[in-house]
């Protein structure tokens, strides 16, 4: 067996098919594009003509959309895809030999982020088809908060019979909440009908002592008498001020931890990092670092699962699935992290605000993986320790899977746990490297992303896996306001990435690949195509407006390239979209939110950061919202949209909106007086349709505006705000043009 065994590799990879054709489609579409520009460097209007700032505006939007264009085709020149061969793996090692498993899971409040959801995330995992003592699962609760404590405590009492279950039924999903309702009814063993009831009851229960507990904002009094650890929550303690609070609830070194079957548990430890006002605590990455730290002297895992408290496993073997390219003989050794794609439970059949990433998830992920791979994403992702911790690639970093690491500890729990505690403290950072060469990067809204290229450029390689049944699913936001606020997040922190000293633009260069490079540059770019998007949605229908015909007319052959490009570009994008499993209306709905988040979320993401640069401002880590109330949730499940606190960029999408109505109103009552028919689909065709198209896909907003009555509509001060504006927009451009 042995034999056999050591040579047979434990994943394979693929390329995608069709790349020929591909790419001469890519060439005859860059050719197009060149001819664009051309016409528009070669019709320049002289100077003192009419419309040259204009004309020279939209020569600058189109070369920036081309080029932007060429970044995004590195993202799918040479997509790659990945399987696995788990049953080798597991042929191939023996229990006691697999690497240790550490998973992390963050949270940060319990309002927005409810504690039942996050022991569901918790519960999940523990579950998870792997060797109990080598599992061990960290929660980090930046919110510092005794109910998500309480409902961890209540998590590892019902461990004990959750997992049993679980393992003996072989059960999928392993979040209670995701089971309770998937469970098919009809196909169970009489045996199961029975301990599924009983286990139904136990969890019903706790979810009943934990969202009560949540709603009163107070543990029941009977808990917190009979368990020490809420001893460490004094009337001083708060969010934002509190010593390290650190609890082992099962320590998988204690014989006595056991399920109810007398198998071992899972490690579970509860983390809150000290808080203290006068220490920043960066956030997410500030979390992941004491959780590396605390963790090390703890269980020290060489793998460590990153996840958001959302994000449930939805596959008891995904561990199974890492090792196979952590543990490859061949291949394995240069692979710092996998990373699975982000899933959400919650998003409807045409997902109106394209919170699923389908086109990153299924193309442009696949197209980093072939060139090098793909960008780390914050959860759902598996790391090798000692790579998180700054390890620099070099061909002799082939590190031995196999070993038993199984020491025995003489130090107590509650010695084990003092000793831990300062290694979470405020100061234990200082005149270190953690947030700078060890650990996750500080100072970046999107620590993921600007860590994981970092350690690409140490020289490592990562891989993407994106297995059919999904490995994690999440919670997306649920409304207009939440989705631009969390772009603008990300945007923001991919533009500072640029500008970093870890720039995939320079700092990169001759570290990683060019296509990756490139493909980094796709999402780092993304704040600065606001400004180009903003002119396009604008000037032409000023322009139309006034009769200043901005494209060329359809008799002329510069026609053919505009022609060529639109419809190409868009056939081509609804075709990737229903061969990652779309739908056409949901097609629509991503073009909607594309612009959207281009023209707001983008653009203020944009002027922050040069505010930032400038010094102006700081910039913090908004987090997104995974609870809905009811009224909404049945608005988002009928897909109608809801907009949510209307913030400045809601006003630039209403305004903007309704500048477009305008000028489509003008150029319509043009129209029908008769004055301009000929002059319309001769010269301004391409104009108008583009008005025109703003105007059917902002057909939401307009409802949102005008026609309805209720709670999820936009304020009707909304409605005189963009009108002012938008009406001033018009008098002023008409007034000075
Ligand atoms: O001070 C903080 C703030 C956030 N979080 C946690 O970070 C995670 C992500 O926050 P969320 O509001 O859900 O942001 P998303 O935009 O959904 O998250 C994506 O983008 C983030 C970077 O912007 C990454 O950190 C995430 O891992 C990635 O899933 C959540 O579990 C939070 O509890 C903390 O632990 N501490
Ligand atoms: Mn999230």
């Amino acid at each position: 067996m042995g034999t056999y065994n050591e040579n047979t590799p434990l994943f394979e990879t693929k390329r995608a098919k069709g790349r020929v054709i591909y790419r001469l489609f890519t060439v005859t579409l860059f050719m197009a594009i060149c001819f664009i520009w051309a016409y528009r460097v070669l019709n320049i209007p002289r100077d003192g003509e009419n419309g040259r700032w204009v004309w020279i505006g939209l020569l600058g939007a189109e070369l920036w959309f081309g080029i932007y264009w060429i970044l995004t085709q590195a993202l799918r020149w040479n997509q790659l895809y990945r399987s696995t061969f788990k049953h080798r793996l597991s042929q191939r090692y023996h229990e006691n030999e697999l690497p240790g498993v550490d998973v992390f899971v963050c949270t940060a409040d319990p309002r927005i982020e409810p504690p039942i959801m996050v022991i569901n995330t918790v519960l999940s995992v523990m579950a998870y088809d792997y060797p109990s003592k080598k599992l061990s699962v960290y929660l980090s609760d930046d919110g510092g908060s005794d109910l998500t404590f309480y409902a961890l405590l209540e998590a590892s009492k019902f461990a004990r019979h959750w997992i049993p279950y679980c393992r003996k039924f072989k059960v999928e999903p392993r979040s209670p909440t995701a089971y309770f309702v998937t469970i098919p009814s009809s196909q169970h063993h009489p045996n199961q009908i029975k301990e599924l009831e009983l286990i139904k009851k136990l969890y019903e229960e706790m979810k009943d002592r934990i969202e009560n507990a949540t709603k009163l904002g107070r543990i029941p009094e009977e808990a917190r008498l009979k368990h020490k650890g809420f001893s460490q929550w004094d009337s001083s303690s708060s969010r934002r001020e509190h010593d390290t609070i650190l609890q082992i609830l099962i320590d998988g070194k204690d014989t006595n931890a056991t399920d109810v079957d007398g198998f071992t548990l899972p490690t579970l430890v509860y983390l809150a990092r000290e808080k203290k006002a006068q220490y920043p605590h960066h956030f997410k990455a500030g979390a992941m670092n004491a959780l590396i730290r605390v963790s090390s002297n703890i269980s020290n895992g060489k793998i460590i699962l990153n996840l958001d408290c959302d994000m449930y496993s939805n596959d008891s073997l995904s561990i199974w699935d890492a090792l196979c390219f952590f543990t490859d003989e061949e291949n394995g050794y240069e692979i710092a992290f996998v990373q699975f794609p982000q899933s959400f439970e919650n998003v409807t059949k045409n997902d109106i605000y394209c919170s699923s990433l389908l086109v990153i998830s299924n193309v442009e992920f696949h197209g980093m993986d072939g060139f090098g791979g793909p960008a780390y994403v914050g959860t759902g992702c598996f790391h090798r320790r000692d790579t998180l911790c700054g390890r620099k690639f070099t061909e002799d970093c082939k590190i031995e899977w196999k070993g038993n690491e199984d020491h025995i500890r003489l130090k107590s729990t509650e010695e084990l746990e003092e000793e831990t505690k300062p290694l979470a403290s405020c100061t234990y950072e200082q005149n270190t490297q953690w947030g700078n060469e060890m650990g996750l990067k500080y100072g970046c809204p999107v620590e993921d992303i600007i860590t994981g290229l970092s350690i690409q450029c140490n020289g490592w390689k990562s891989a993407y896996f994106n297995p059919k049944r999904k490995a994690f699913l999440g919670v997306a936001p649920t409304s207009l306001s939440q989705t631009l606020v969390q772009h603008k997040r990300w945007s923001e922190g991919d533009f500072q990435v640029l500008l970093s000293k870890y720039s995939p633009a320079w700092y990169a260069n001759g570290k990683i690949s060019l296509g990756l490079q490139l493909g980094y540059c796709c999402y780092c770019f993304w704040a600065s195509t606001s400004l180009p998007t903003l002119y396009y949605t604008v000037i032409p229908s000023l322009c139309l407006m006034k009769g200043v015909a901005l494209f060329p007319q359809v008799s002329s052959l510069w026609f053919l390239p505009f022609a060529y490009v639109i419809s190409a570009k868009y056939i081509y994008s609804l075709a990737e979209f229903l061969l990652c499993g779309g739908t056409i209306l949901g097609w629509w709905n991503d073009q909607r939110i594309w612009l959207y988040k281009r023209t707001s979320s983008y653009f203020f993401a944009f002027i922050d950061t040069i505010l930032k640069r400038l010094g102006f401002t700081e910039s913090g880590f908004v987090i997104t919202a995974k609870v809905t109330d009811e009224d909404v949730s049945r608005r988002y499940e009928k897909e109608i949209m809801e907009f949510g606190d209307s913030s400045p960029m809601v006003t630039v999408l209403t305004t903007v909106a309704m500048l477009n109505l305008f000028c489509f109103a003008a150029v319509v009552k043009k129209v029908i007086v008769k004055e301009t028919i000929i002059r319309l689909d001769e010269l301004m065709s391409l104009q108008f349709l583009l008005c025109a198209v703003l105007v059917v896909i902002n057909w939401p907003l307009y409802q949102g505006l005008f026609l309805r009555k209720d709670e999820g509509k936009l304020p009707s001060f909304l409605i005189v705000k963009s009108f002012v504006l938008a009406l001033l927009a018009c008098t002023s451009f008409t007034l000075l043009y």
